[in-house]
């Protein structure tokens, strides 16, 4: 039986006071259901603040990003054992935007998940296709394509505790969540791809997510089907209320 996971990726939204009030608020609704493992994930100056304000409260703090170095001269980074000094368990790496945006390759990205594997730090690799390759009948192959390089030479001890989200670029901030079945779909398809490359108790182990536009409204619709774990959620995470009823969501599943 996998554990579900809610994650609320903030991206570059919520000032330092609007973060405080945020989490005020989400404290004063309930504390994190055993049952869902709740994790914010914040910008960089806003960590040791929710590492501070949810300690005791079963809600997890997560990095949006990592780098693959140690320490030393890398301007504007911020290394794996900054994250963990201040509790840090999960990190996303690899999010379309950090793609996109900002031109990391799946070389980079390879380093990251390999530096995050072997430091401890549980990441949440991100994978999706864009439009354009959906409508060329090419999601599958690109999902694969991401997933196989970012996992190049670690073996299944290292991936004990991969988190693995399924993310359509064309579903990301457009209000246009992927069909459910879609998303299963793909979610399937990427179990089956580890099943056959670390056998089949990793596969059955590992959490994959959905994330896309995902509301209060429609997070019942994908947390039915077998092979969603969770959601990786943007905008949706924003507002208290709704971070909760999304938790809510996923509990009652
Ligand atoms: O990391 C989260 C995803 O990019 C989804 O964002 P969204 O829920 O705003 O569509």
């Amino acid at each position: 039986m996998r554990k579900p996971i809610l994650a609320g990726n903030w991206k570059m939204n919520l000032t330092y006071h609007q973060a405080e009030a945020m989490v005020e608020e989400l404290l004063s609704l309930g504390k994190a259901p055993e049952s869902v493992e709740s994790i914010l994930l914040p910008n960089f100056l806003c960590i040791p603040l929710l590492a501070d304000k949810l300690k005791g409260t079963g809600y997890q703090v997560g990095a949006q990003n990592m780098s693959s170095e140690d320490q030393g001269a890398f301007t504007g980074e911020i290394s794996w054992d900054m994250l963990k000094d201040l509790g840090v368990s999960y990190c996303i790496i690899g999010h379309s935007e950090r793609r996109t945006l900002y031109l990391e390759n799946n070389s980079q990205i390879e380093k990251k998940l390999r530096k995050a594997v072997k430091t401890g730090i549980k990441p949440i690799l991100c994978v999706g296709e864009s439009l354009e390759k959906r409508q060329a009948g090419e999601a599958k192959k690109r999902i694969e394509g991401q997933v196989h390089r970012a996992l190049v030479g670690l073996d299944r001890e290292d991936l004990q505790d991969l988190v693995i989200a399924y993310e359509p670029l064309w579903a990301i901030g457009s209000g246009q969540a992927a069909s459910p079945e879609d998303a299963e779909d793909m979610c399937l398809t990427i179990r089956q791809w580890i099943e056959k490359g670390y056998g089949s108790d990793l596969a059955e182990k590992i959490r994959i997510l959905y994330g896309g536009s995902v509301k209060p409204d429609n997070i019942a619709s994908f947390m039915e089907k077998e092979n969603i774990d969770g959601a990786l959620v943007g905008g949706a995470s924003l507002k208290a209320k709704d971070f909760y009823a999304l938790i809510e969501g996923v509990q009652n599943a």
